[in-house]
């Protein structure tokens, strides 16, 4: 009996190990199928390319490697992404995976980031169609060749050298000196990085649209961080979801831009020199070949700049002040720089002069290391205009390419230990050349890099001087996307220090 029952026992057994090795087997073949799918799906119909392509994995199906990406800048450690590929493929530097809905060369090596990045004939923007259509179809962020090139030449020169800059020097004091003394005022807790962003925000509307639009910076600041959530969400255009928002934020401000057009066109001929002219009325008088530009462009080029302009300047100024009250050994010394600025400026000086900047090497080295350890622009985006081969591996024709600057910026082979905040790796002979990638590279180079470091270099000069910074949360955690912030957005005090010596009149 017991025979019986234990022989029917393991017949039963026999069945259900063999369901469960059916289910077992199917669940891994499964598996299988959808994690080859991408794979499958876009290498196996390049025909012969495929089989010089980088190493790597394209994920899952529609969400490709946006898990891992999402979960590392999410949930662990950012610079795991790349490190996971160096170690699972070996540190080749250029990695295939499925990104931001498109197949996508993911490139981190210095070298190759430069060739990318310098060869305009191979590569073009490779920015998303929802980006394009938020910035503007005339803003050149999507355009390649002579049109791109025209359209910066007419557009970096008002913002770069050393007589737009020290003229724009004399606003960004004023708008600094102002915004601090009344923050010390508050006596009350504040969101630095929001204070901050307030600042630049005024400073970049300033240059670009002059004093018209004060009434309503309110607005366009509400307007444009509406605008910036939707760059980064997807391309869902329903309402409840944030490219819908932006998409209405962009309409308004394209109202907001034309009534200032308008007006200006309305008023025909201004009164103001040359030196005096913002962006816009520089912009409105351009004329080549006989032909001026129409509204649609003058608006696309200043709501693009307007957006690039404020944000990152933020966010760097932000986390050298925070660097630097977390490196007291550094704050001393950057201080002792300012102090003895001062010591050798003439009486008749009040404040900051522009060409004493160039005096202060050692802020020079703290804010190239924010740049670095914090990344502002995590990579960019380019696409293949053709097959390219590059060190001995093909990117396919239309697949994208991210330049992955955080990988190189936090590589330990171009920076030990990369992870610490250390201005001193910025003394001669100390660094890599060639590593550093902050502004980018090439005809896309950052066409206000110069702007946004006076206004680091401005900010810094009065808050070392007479102000101190105290974190209520030292410790919160930072979040990384889309820019490093601390998760509180650095909810500190700004006391003004007893011993204040900038010595500056409130304007
Ligand atoms: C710390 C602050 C800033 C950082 C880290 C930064 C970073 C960058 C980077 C990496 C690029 C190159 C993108 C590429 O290669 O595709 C870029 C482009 C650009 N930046 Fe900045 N930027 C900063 C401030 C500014 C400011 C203040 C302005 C405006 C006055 C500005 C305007 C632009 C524009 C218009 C482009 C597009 C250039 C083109 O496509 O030709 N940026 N920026």
């Amino acid at each position: 009996m017991n025979d019986v029952f234990h022989g029917r026992q393991t017949g039963i057994g026999r069945h259900v190990t063999g369901l469960k090795t059916v289910l077992v087997g199917g669940s891994v073949a499964i598996y299988w199928l959808l994690k080859s799918a991408n794979q499958w799906y876009y290498v196996s119909r390049l025909g012969r390319e495929q089989y010089s392509l980088p190493p790597g994995d394209m994920g899952w199906p529609l969400i490709g490697n946006m898990w891992s990406f999402l979960i590392a800048f999410k949930y662990g450690d950012p610079d795991s992404f790349i490190s996971n590929m160096a170690a699972r493929f070996g540190r080749t530097g250029i990695y295939k995976a499925y990104m931001f809905g498109s197949p996508s060369i993911i490139v981190t090596l210095p070298e190759t980031c430069k060739q990318v990045l310098m060869d305009d004939e191979r590569f073009k923007s490779g920015w998303p169609k929802s980006t394009n259509e938020l910035m503007g179809r005339k803003s050149f962020l999507g355009f390649a060749g002579e049109e791109h090139k025209r359209l910066r030449r007419l557009t970096a020169a008002p913002i770069n050298g050393h007589k737009a800059l020290s003229m724009y020097h004399e606003y960004i004091k004023e708008v600094t000196i102002n915004s601090l003394d009344e923050l010390a005022k508050t006596n009350r807790p504040i969101e630095f990085l929001i204070e901050v962003k307030k600042i630049t925000f005024k400073i970049i509307m300033h240059i670009f649209l002059g004093s018209e639009v004060d009434p309503m910076m309110k607005t366009l600041e509400e307007e444009y961080v509406n605008l910036n959530n939707g760059l980064r969400a997807m391309a869902i255009n329903l309402p409840g979801f944030a490219f819908y928002k932006a998409l209405k934020a962009r309409k308004k401000l394209v109202k907001i831009l034309q009534a200032v057009v308008d007006g200006r066109r309305a008023r025909k001929s201004s009164n103001l020199s040359e030196t005096q002219k913002d962006m816009m009325e520089l912009l409105m008088d351009v004329e080549e070949n006989s032909r001026k530009l129409d509204d649609e462009e003058i608006i696309d080029i200043i709501l693009m700049y307007l957006n690039a302009g404020h944000e990152s300047s933020a966010h760097a100024t932000m986390w050298a002040t925070l660097f630097l009250q977390q490196h007291p050994e550094c704050l001393q010394k950057a201080k002792r720089e300012q102090e003895e600025i001062i010591r050798g400026r003439p009486s008749t000086e009040k404040g900051l002069i522009y060409k004493e900047i160039k005096q202060m090497e050692y802020l020079s080295k703290v804010i190239d290391e924010t740049l670095r350890a914090v990344t502002i622009s995590l990579f960019t985006c380019r696409e293949a205009k053709t097959d390219v081969s590059i060190n001995g591996y093909t990117i396919p024709q239309g697949w994208k390419v991210l330049v992955w600057f955080r990988g190189v910026h936090m590589d330990p082979e171009n920076y030990p230990n990369p992870k610490d905040f250390n201005p001193s790796r910025w003394e001669e002979n100390k660094y890599k050349a060639g590593t550093f990638f902050p502004f980018g590279r090439g005809t896309r180079l950052c066409p206000g890099s110069d702007l946004a470091k006076l206004e680091i270099y401005t900010f810094l000069h009065y808050f070392l001087l007479d102000y101190e910074l105290e974190p209520l949360n030292p410790g919160t955690a930072v979040t990384y996307l889309p820019h490093s912030t601390p998760g509180d957005n650095c909810l500190a005090k700004i006391k003004k220090l007893s011993t204040s010596s900038s010595s500056y009149k409130k304007v």
